[in-house]
């Protein structure tokens, strides 16, 4: 069966009406099988990863294969709670697709619903993936032997929605697309007391205001302002009530740089000015990081260049565009596998990772014949 456009936007709702967390994709897993199972099954095999048990791997049987093809789509959401008004609304509360993995997922579905019709020349295979925004699902996968073991994979493609971008439009670039991250966790330990009585406690939320605005000075006075460094604390947890002085506080957040290199050094300024931190409040402060596969996303130049050549002559609109300093584990697979990952324009008013994320759909029709063409025209042209 051939899925209409109606029936791909259709998908995108149901995906968008149950998201879930990280490694926590049980009906969505559930859902992107049922999909699949209902295509043509003649050139199709599924498989899963017992010890990674919401992943799913499609593998499409090729005519006259050279190649395996790799493209993976991530399926997990955010804890954010939805602002949008719409008919399909998240139905777990605090939970959305803020990231827009919904339409990674239709996408995908998309041309694999394609080539259950059209038999590819090369291998393919299509990798749900788990576990994108924490918990590195694809470095899970891979560490597993998913793409090493029979399926062996030779080149890895994705894309990543982009709201600033206008709808379908595709952009990328050789080399590093998306930054590499880490996430730190910061525990202060303080002494907690009565709040008349200051001096006799010793506040961590004052520590962790002093951190937080300390560590900024990191970007703002350490590092070369030609070069990129992000530091962001999404997380702040203290204190229980007014009149208490809180003993501990815990602050999370998230390290970004273009280069492992500018990772390292914030990782090492970070640890320097908690140092002096602890001397002058007298306080301990333990800092943890945690980078998992969230590598740098570096383009391979070879294959990039074909599919950046392939999209300006063909019909679909493509941009070249800046690095980001959003992070992805596709980082760790493109670290291992060659490969590209681009950008797919929804035009969204909200940004990535708000509350009003909203993706155009038709985006998704955009993203399945840009991809498919260029896929035919990676495994069926004479140049390659
Ligand atoms: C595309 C996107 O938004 N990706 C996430 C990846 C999260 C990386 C990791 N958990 C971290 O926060 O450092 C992003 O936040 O960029």
């Amino acid at each position: 069966m051939t899925l209409t456009s109606d029936d791909l936007i259709q998908i995108r709702r149901n995906f968008h009406q149950i998201p879930e967390l990280a490694l926590h994709e049980v009906q969505t897993h559930a859902y992107i099988k049922e999909i699949v199972s209902s295509f043509s099954q003649e050139f199709l095999e599924l498989k899963e990863i017992p010890e990674l048990p919401t992943a799913l791997l499609v593998h499409v049987k090729g005519s006259d294969p050279s190649r395996t093809i790799g493209y993976r789509a991530d399926i997990d959401a955010l804890p954010v709670t939805e602002n949008n008004d719409l008919s399909y609304v998240s139905k777990n509360s605090g939970v959305m697709h803020a990231c827009g993995h919904d339409i990674h997922m239709t996408v995908a579905l998309g041309i694999l619903n394609y080539y259950s019709i059209h038999q590819p020349k090369d291998n393919l295979v299509f990798f749900f993936q788990p576990a994108e925004e924490s918990e590195s699902g694809g470095r899970k996968a891979y560490d597993l032997g998913a793409f090493t073991g029979i399926y062996h994979i030779d080149e890895f493609y994705g894309l990543h929605d982009n709201a600033d971008l206008p709808t379908g439009v595709i952009g990328c670039r050789i080399g590093t697309l998306f930054a590499g991250t880490t996430e730190v966790n910061v525990i202060i330990h303080g002494k907690s007391g009565h709040a008349a009585y200051p001096h006799e406690a010793n506040d961590a939320i004052v520590i962790a205001a002093n951190f937080i605005s300390q560590i900024q000075t990191i970007i703002s006075r350490n590092i070369d302002p030609t070069k990129c460094g992000v530091i962001t604390f999404g997380k702040l947890e203290a204190g229980s009530i007014r009149n208490v002085i809180s003993g501990t506080a815990r602050v999370e957040g998230t390290i970004r740089g273009l280069t492992q290199d500018m990772i390292e050094f914030i990782r090492q300024r970070i640890i320097e000015v908690t140092k002096g931190l602890e001397i002058s409040f007298n306080a301990k402060i333990d800092v943890e990081y945690n980078q998992g596969g969230y590598f740098p996303v570096e383009n391979n130049t070879e294959l990039t260049t074909r599919f950046i050549n392939y999209m300006k002559k063909s019909d679909a609109k493509y941009k070249d565009v800046a690095p980001a300093m959003t992070g992805e584990d596709f980082g760790y697979l493109l670290n291992k596998i060659p490969g590209t990952m681009f950008w797919l324009g929804v035009d969204s008013p909200g940004s990535l990772h708000s509350s009003d994320f909203l993706p155009h759909e038709k985006a998704i029709d955009d993203g399945i014949k840009a991809f498919t063409g260029f896929l035919n025209y990676r495994m069926n042209s004479e140049e390659n």
